[in-house]
């Protein structure tokens, strides 16, 4: 008995070893700091995808290495343009090879500075991507190429009475948002990229080419196996690169009309936003403004909305469910002290509303002509909204910056805008700390760090706080057993 004992501790003591041995080899492994091209790789990469498709001028380079974050550029060697699945394939065996770092590139719109060159190596370009493979309209669901962006494939849908209805603000390539996990003013009814991916085709860093949830499945569900598909959704380059996409279509509304009010306090606000899920209302869009925000929209887009915490809220439906709908949230809004609905049913109007919402990024570093976005994106359940939101504002006013609040309030989710020029040290040190101290705030509100521009380069540190080190263990593993070399986008999420 006392033998066997021994035996299973040595045994687990052997496993411990083990893991921490391939750990360590795997770092050893890891791509080294900006590692050295072998001079013929250029060539080899030109073999692959033809001489027009491989680029080293600096002004491409410089293209790719940055996003939209405020994190610094920082330059591939080279820049590859892809035009097939194949094409991608090979390069990923040829970069796996030389253990080269391999950055896919959608459409550059990130938060995170998920494209940035860390570690130099090839900036991968989808874009040339661009086929829109199936539409099945009976099916409610669609097949892309990596380079489809969400506004051509509406474009693309509107006769057919579909559309896709996830909207970051920006026109991201569809998966890009699939690696991002993506998701935007519609989600509140219409979900993320989480709920809205059915399959990925995904190619791995030695090339191997997968579906997901296997070759042409196209179900709103499975329970085939691991959901392997949600394993890439948010994986943000670092597992391997999504060549194809099938997503979830829905039908255009039968009506649409949207509304603004507001309100004397952003706690009305957001304790209106959390009766109207707890009435169960489908309502689609439900996004928070604070003074602030609402300001700069005023100047940038030329609204002329009172000056206070806001709601911009749009209803999809038919003209009886509409005024069902309209007619229990303006109670609802009024219960909580909030102003009358200044409507907004022309579809004139109602565009220029949501490009103004869209556009609430530009609009507050307008606010600070010169500035660069430092931007954040937390989620909590929406009960702790009114908490995260107030103490965010209590912590701006008190370090004195100007910090624009914005949100998907009807997901728990909300942004500060932070306006920073880029050599005004003393304001970005106030804003990494108010906006760290904003997301340990959340995550002790049994909240997230990332709602959904990602982790990327700077949230790194409060994933680990958030999943907790066995977390991140797991995430290891999985990284180690798909990217041993770990040439995917190195330098994000957690490696
Ligand atoms: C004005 C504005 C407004 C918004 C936003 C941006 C801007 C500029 N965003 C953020 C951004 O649009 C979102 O993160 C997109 O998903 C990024 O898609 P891109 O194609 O631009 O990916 P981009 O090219 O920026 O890459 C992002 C990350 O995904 C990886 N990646 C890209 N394509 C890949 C592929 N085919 N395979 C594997 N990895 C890939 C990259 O390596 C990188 O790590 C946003 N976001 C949001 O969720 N909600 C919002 O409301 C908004 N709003
Ligand atoms: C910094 C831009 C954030 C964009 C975004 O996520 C939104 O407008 O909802
Ligand atoms: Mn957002």
């Amino acid at each position: 008995m006392h033998s066997q004992r021994i035996i299973r501790s040595y045994s687990a003591l052997f496993r411990k070893l083990q893991i921490i041995s391939n750990i360590q080899r795997h770092k050893t492994q890891q791509v080294a700091e900006k590692i050295q091209i072998p001079s013929s790789f250029a060539a080899d990469l030109a073999q692959i995808v033809g001489k027009h498709n491989v680029s080293t001028a600096n002004a491409v380079r410089e293209q790719h290495g940055h996003d939209e974050s405020y994190h610094s550029i920082e330059l591939p060697d080279m820049v590859a343009f892809a035009e097939c699945t194949e094409q991608v394939s090979e390069v990923a065996r040829l970069c796996n090879h030389h253990g080269i770092p391999l950055i896919p590139f959608g459409s550059g719109t990130g938060l995170e500075g998920g494209v940035n060159a860390v570690k130099g190596g090839v900036c991968l370009d989808l874009s040339k991507m661009t086929k829109i493979v199936s539409v099945n309209a009976g099916d409610f669901d669609c097949t892309v190429e990596a380079g489809v962006t969400r506004k051509t494939l509406n474009s693309y849908l509107r006769d057919t009475g579909l559309w896709f209805p996830i909207d970051p603000g920006a026109d991201a390539s569809l998966c890009g948002m699939c690696a991002t996990s993506a998701s935007g003013t519609n989600a509140v009814r219409y979900g993320t990229m989480r709920e809205n991916t059915m399959n990925l085709e995904v190619v791995l860093a030695d090339g191997t080419v997968f579906d997901t949830a296997g070759k042409g499945k196209r179900t709103k569900k499975t329970s085939a196996g691991y959901n392997l598909t949600n394993l890439f959704v948010g994986s943000e380059g670092t597992l391997g690169i999504i060549t194809k996409a099938t997503i979830r279509l829905y039908p255009q509304p039968e009506a649409t009309i949207s509304a603004t009010c507001h309100f004397e306090t952003v706690q009305a606000a957001v304790d209106s936003t959390v009766q109207v899920l707890q009435c169960g209302i489908p309502i689609a869009r439900i996004e928070f403004l604070d003074e602030v925000s609402v300001d700069a929209c005023n100047k940038f887009s030329k609204l002329n909305m009172k000056v206070a915490p806001s709601l911009f809220l749009e209803f999809h439906g038919n003209a009886s469910g509409l005024e069902d709908q309209t007619k229990l949230v303006a109670e609802i809004v009024q219960a909580n002290g909030g102003s009358n609905f200044v409507w907004a049913k022309d579809p004139e109007v109602r565009n220029h509303l949501w490009k103004a919402r869209h556009e609430i990024l530009y609009a507050c570093m307008a606010l600070k002509p010169g500035t660069k976005p430092y931007s954040t994106d937390v989620c909590v359940p929406i009960s702790n909204l009114p908490k995260v939101i107030t103490r965010t504002k209590e912590m701006i006013q008190e370090a004195g910056i100007i910090g624009p609040i914005v949100g998907h309030v009807g997901d728990g989710n909300f942004h500060v805008f932070y306006p920073v020029h880029p050599d005004d040290q003393e304001t970005l040190a106030k804003v990494k700390d108010v906006s760290h101290k904003m997301a340990l705030l959340a995550l002790e509100l049994d909240g997230t760090c990332t709602g959904e521009h990602g982790i990327g380069q700077g949230k790194r540190e409060l994933l680990e706080r958030e999943i907790g080190e066995s977390g991140i263990k797991v995430m290891r593993h999985l990284k180690m057993a798909l990217d041993p070399r770990g040439i995917m986008n190195p330098g994000k999420v957690f490696f």
